[in-house]
């Protein structure tokens, strides 16, 4: 024998209230909702019906009444006192778009506020009918008075409701969720609706629409925008604005978007509209198609809203790459606002990334300049990894005339290095510390010579750094010292240090990547200055070593390299010893 599920309406309620709704005021946007899509049913039988909602508040109690289609009252069984039952949905089981329901459990949440519900219904050419439905999961149906096709829904505050059913609360829920409604609701007499949506195209003059969209950003979104771009995807049955924000906004944060389907509010803070590198815009936007969740509190994830998405990352795209062909002095403008989602947007988009090379001024060791200026310039772009890297080297490299972009702030690199991608032609190459020192002068032979014994005891006391003395002529002569570290002898460094602080069998697997230490870190001395001279001209070795001990540790503080505690130890030795050496012994006049 077949049976029939038995619901627990509390317990439904209660999933309701608790887990799919964020809070009570929902019922009033359910019900709001119901009546538009009776109106819409009723429109499509009888086109110039009258269409009107119109909600009336009572102490701790409301009702709203449409002139839409009303139920018959078999329809009132099998739609109103059936969970999950729709009129909504087609012959398969899709959502019919002209619809904004399709669950077929909007009213129920009308039991997470009120403990009964009663429907006054008529329908074209049958009697009313009032329908009670209780929390406890019981109903009745009794014969009723009513003239006019259209239905109305009367809830009382259940105790401890009451706050969602003060008129200034009904207001003010009626007109966030149904102010672009196309169809008139008022609450106590007061229309809620009626203007459409601000970026409608009418008769308004072009400055007068505009305030109008900037008056709506200042009023909802509390801001200025920068610009205010047009937005509009028929496949989605999508209209709206980009808001262009005046402030710089946080990347990894999805402040979200203000999403209406068919007129009414799905949320404020939609996620998943706009592409992430669009972090620079919010949308208010009106569609018809695209579908919501069951909690009609944000939009479901499908390839519509995929399309979407990319469609509206479109026109950002195009609004970006029109004003630089436009107006300049705004593009830097946004520029200076925004320019982290631009570069973002650079990496994987050639129209962002040649408006980057061109607008977008970068750090070099020659000035801010764009790199389309730079390379103008200097033909090839050379530049630097990390902004420590470029501290330490911008000088240096200045002095020998190599020009040099800091490519260390959040992209530059990645940006510097698609560019040949853009311009087959272009070499860009990313200066490694320890090339520089292959630019350098050699000392000539028979001074190198001489100062051999010199360099033995000098590398003698760097050995237990593991760094190797090196002796070279460069500009500017007012630096004594350089400490060179490449890419791979970092990474060596790296590898020790864990290695020292793992267990013994993770240490083996480290011990996989050793590689010989043929490019240790280089000390640098630089021959034409001349306290570096006069330091090499030192015979007693352990004065030697407290030198160069000394130079070693002011070149680790000039080039922002990492002091570790054996650099603070030495540093530490080496003033000690080198203060030893000049104060006069005890006893000496
Ligand atoms: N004001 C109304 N006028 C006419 N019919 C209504 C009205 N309110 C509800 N109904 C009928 O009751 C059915 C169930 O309503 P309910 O709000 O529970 O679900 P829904 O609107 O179909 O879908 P959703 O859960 O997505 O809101 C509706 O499909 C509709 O046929």
């Amino acid at each position: 024998m077949n049976r029939t599920f038995q619901v627990d309406l509390r317990g439904v309620v209660d999933l309701l209230s608790h887990h799919l709704y964020a809070s009570p005021r929902v019922y009033l946007r359910e019900l709001m909702q119901n009546a538009v899509d009776a109106v819409t049913a009723r429109r499509a039988e009888v086109p110039n019906a009258r269409a009107a909602i119109s909600v009336v508040t009572g102490p701790a109690a409301i009702t709203v009444t449409d002139t839409g289609i009303g139920l018959t009252e078999a329809q009132v069984h099998e739609l109103l006192a059936t969970i999950g039952r729709s009129s909504k949905r087609d012959e398969l089981g899709f959502a019919r778009h002209e619809f904004l329901g399709q669950f077929g459990i909007g009213l129920l949440s009308a039991f997470v506020v009120a403990d009964e519900v009663r429907v006054t219904t008529k329908a074209d050419g049958a009697p009313a009918v009032l329908w009670t439905g209780r929390a406890d999961g019981t109903y009745d149906i009794k014969p009723a008075q009513r003239d006019e096709v259209g239905t109305t829904v009367e809830l009382t505050a259940r105790p401890g409701s009451e706050q969602w059913f003060e008129p200034p609360t009904v207001t003010e829920l009626a007109r966030l969720y149904g102010s672009m409604l196309p169809v008139p609701v008022t609450v106590d007499g007061v229309a809620v609706s009626g203007d459409g949506t601000p970026w409608r195209e009418d008769d308004r003059e072009p400055g007068l629409r505009r305030a109008d969209l900037v008056g709506y950003a200042q009023e909802t979104l509390g801001f200025t925008p920068f610009d205010v771009i047009d937005l509009a995807v028929p496949e989605a049955g999508l209209t709206g604005v980009a808001y262009v924000l005046p402030f710089p906004a946080n990347p990894a944060e999805h402040a979200g978007h203000r999403v209406y389907l068919k007129g009414m509010l799905l949320t404020e803070s939609a996620q998943g509209l706009l592409p992430d590198w669009a972090f620079f815009a919010r949308c208010v936007v009106d569609a018809g198609e695209l579908r919501p969740t069951a909690s009609r509190e944000a939009l479901y994830s499908d390839t519509l809203l995929d399309e979407t998405r990319q469609a509206l990352g479109d026109q950002l795209r195009g609004w970006l790459v029109g004003l630089a062909r436009a107006d300049q002095s705004r593009l830097h403008k946004f520029l200076g606002v925004h320019h982290l989602g631009v570069k973002a947007l650079a990496l994987h988009d050639d129209d962002m990334l040649r408006l980057v090379e061109q607008w977008w001024p970068m750090e070099t060791n020659v000035g801010r300049m764009t790199l389309a200026d730079f390379r103008a310039q200097h033909g090839e772009i050379r530049y630097c990894a990390t902004a420590d890297d470029f501290r330490q080297l911008a000088g240096v490299a200045a002095a020998q005339d190599i020009a040099l972009v800091n490519g260390g702030y959040t992209y530059d690199a990645e940006i510097i290095e698609r560019l040949p991608a853009l311009e087959p032609g272009l070499t860009v190459s990313r200066l490694d510390p320890t090339d520089l020192a292959t630019r350098f002068d050699a000392l000539p032979p028979a001074t190198e010579l001489a100062l051999r014994p010199f360099l033995t005891a000098a590398q003698r006391a760097m050995d237990r750094l593991g760094c190797e003395v090196v002796l070279r002529s460069y500009e500017p002569a007012s630096l004594p010292v350089l400490f060179l570290v490449d890419r791979s002898a970092a990474f060596q460094a790296e590898l020790r240090a864990t290695k020292q602080r793992v267990d013994e069998l993770w240490a083996g697997v480290l011990s996989a990547f050793d590689k010989p230490a043929d490019d240790r870190p280089q000390l640098v001395l630089n021959h034409r200055n001349p306290l570096v001279r006069r330091v090499c001209g030192l015979t007693d070795p352990d004065l030697v070593g407290l030198s160069v001990e000394a130079l070693y540790g002011q070149a680790l503080l000039l080039g922002y390299h990492p002091i570790r505690p054996a650099d603070a130890a030495l540093l530490n030795r080496s003033f000690l010893g080198l203060l030893e050496q000049a104060v006069p012994t005890e006893g000496t006049p």
